[in-house]
């Protein structure tokens, strides 16, 4: 060992080492001190540690220091970044790259302090192994060139710790009372499950910990639960981990929009039919109570279910028990159910629209997904997700925000939520590419790009490119049906392109009932 790692090691006070010990229930704290206390022992401008997710294949920043905040919720794919890729394929040493490396890296762009100098000068990563398993990497940047000259000792001896730390989380976790409650994970290596479930689906955001504490607790049980929300918040997401984490998770996983079913067809999907039943039964269906037998069946849009059809799945809540239409036949089924609104179900109770019975049965364990303005700086590290996907989309170096996109993002109240955020960046990243050249390859988006400058996002006008022609006026020769339905399909496009792909809201604004606008909508192409 050389003089540089016995340096290291000694240089760690006991007031450290007993502030990391204390921090080890607190993984999140603990990565982030972490961090601290290397970059406070080594000459480094930012430094990350990231964890390996062997099934995407890419990595995940647990925690980040001189980095912009969005950077923790970006997932850097191995397979496009060829730095972290050599870094993941060393034999464990520290791998360093000099500033004329040609590689591109990914944090080029995303050191704030960096001013104009877009990019890392210098910068060095060593993989880590835990039971002999590659579990991620630690990576440190530097903006100007030989920093870390004769510095490769001591930063082994801080990824050894580091190693070291994280075998010591992965046993604190396998070893929690949630972790034996869910079956199906048993062929799992060791340590895969617990940063797999808290990071998968919703970033490491305090304001969705709680939430996502909550969701594994109820999914061992086989409790209706009822996802609370408004829209675009990630109900369909809280469904599907709550699945995922449910001994039912071998089983299948069956969605119905019941906003989307035309009211006379509901029951039959619902319930199935026997051949027969109606003209057009030729034979007998299963509905989707059937097909979830064994797992889950998540009603979403619950509110907008007839009130027929309530009745009857009340008694498939109560006791599993269903009828295909047509049929006499009593069929158990063994189904957990999740569903899921964004409306205000009691006040659709008290107005009459929604049985007070099938509520108070699908309210037993109710879930409330906060929305977007609710969960503080996650907002950034949600962008970070977006931005990192479009910048592989347009083939970028890097796509970041300005710190005034960044302030507008934390300030602007996003009543169309996550979706909002993900359609905002997506757009915002086309305008900006047409708009102007990213500058050595880095493309910075600013709060007009995101139409957020004023307060109404993307109402911002697309750059001539990505506009869609101005509405034709209709030959002299057309027919009256004809141009009425080149009508019907541009408002219905436009109405949708404003609410963010909403088909609720889209449908309100429309002046129509729901499931009115799918059967147009089906009828003019516009969906399957
Ligand atoms: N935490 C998250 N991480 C990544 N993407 C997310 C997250 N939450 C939501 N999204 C994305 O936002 C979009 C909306 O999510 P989802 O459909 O789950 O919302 P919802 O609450 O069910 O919406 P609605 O009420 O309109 O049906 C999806 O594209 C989803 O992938």
């Amino acid at each position: 060992m050389d003089n540089d790692a016995v340096d290291s090691t000694t240089a760690l006070g006991l007031d450290e080492v007993a502030l990391l010990l204390r921090a080890l229930d607190d993984p999140g704290r603990l990565w982030t001190l972490l961090l601290e206390l290397m970059a406070s022992h080594l000459p480094c401008d930012a430094c990350a540690l990231l964890w390996r997710d062997d099934r995407a294949n890419r990595l995940v920043p647990l925690a980040t220091r001189g980095l912009s905040p969005d950077t923790l919720g970006r997932r850097f794919a191995l397979d496009d970044h060829p730095r972290l890729r050599a870094i993941a394929e060393t034999g464990g040493a520290p791998l360093r790259f000099p500033a004329d490396c040609a590689l591109p890296d990914p944090y080029d762009g995303l050191i704030p302090d960096a001013g104009d100098r877009l990019h890392v000068h210098d910068c060095v990563g060593v993989p880590l192994s835990v039971h002999g398993r590659p579990w991620g990497m630690l990576t440190l940047d530097a903006l100007s060139e030989g920093r870390f000259d004769g510095c490769e000792g001591r930063i082994a001896a801080w990824a050894r710790l580091a190693a070291d730390v994280a075998a010591a989380v992965e046993r604190r976790s396998m070893a929690a009372p949630w972790d034996g409650a869910s079956a199906g994970f048993d062929d799992q290596p060791i340590g895969a499950r617990p940063l797999e479930d808290v990071l998968d689906a919703f970033g490491a955001g305090p304001a969705m910990a709680a939430l996502s504490m909550e969701i594994d607790s109820v999914a061992a049980s086989d409790l209706v639960v009822l996802v609370l929300g408004e829209t675009g918040v990630g109900k369909e997401l809280v469904a599907r981990r709550l699945h995922r984490r449910s001994g039912r998770s071998a089983g299948p996983l069956v969605y119905v929009n019941c906003a989307a079913l035309p009211e006379a067809l509901v029951e039959s999907e619902l319930f199935g039919h026997a051949r027969g039943a109606f003209s057009g039964a030729v034979t007998d269906r299963l509905g989707k109570f059937e097909l979830a037998d064994g797992g889950t069946l998540f009603l979403d849009e619950v509110g907008e279910l007839p009130l027929p059809v309530q009745a009857k799945t009340l008694r498939a809540l109560q006791n599993g028990e269903i009828q295909r239409v047509g049929s006499d036949r009593h069929i158990t089924v063994d189904v957990r159910v999740i569903a899921a609104t964004n409306r205000d179900l009691a006040a659709e109770v008290r107005a009459g629209r929604f049985r007070a019975d099938v509520y108070h049965r699908l309210s037993v364990y109710p879930l409330r997904v906060p929305p977007l303005r609710e969960r503080g700086s996650e907002i950034l590290r949600l962008a970070g997700l977006f931005l990192e996907r479009n910048r592989a989309r347009l083939g970028l170096r890097n796509l970041r925000l300005s710190p005034a996109a960044e302030r507008w993002m934390l300030g602007y109240p996003w009543p169309g939520n996550v979706r909002e955020l993900e359609h905002a960046i997506g757009r915002g990243a086309i305008r900006a590419r047409v708009a102007r050249p990213a500058e050595g390859g880095v493309l910075t988006l600013e709060p007009a790009d995101l139409g957020l400058a004023d307060g109404a996002p993307d109402r911002a006008p697309l750059p001539a490119a990505a506009v869609a022609p101005p509405a034709p006026v209709p030959p002299a020769d057309a027919r009256l049906s004809d141009a009425v339905e080149a009508l019907q399909r541009r408002m219905i496009r436009d109405r949708l392109d404003r609410h963010d792909g909403n088909w609720a809201q889209a449908a309100r604004s429309l002046g129509l009932d729901r499931s009115n606008l799918f059967r147009l909508a089906r009828r003019l192409g516009l969906r399957d």
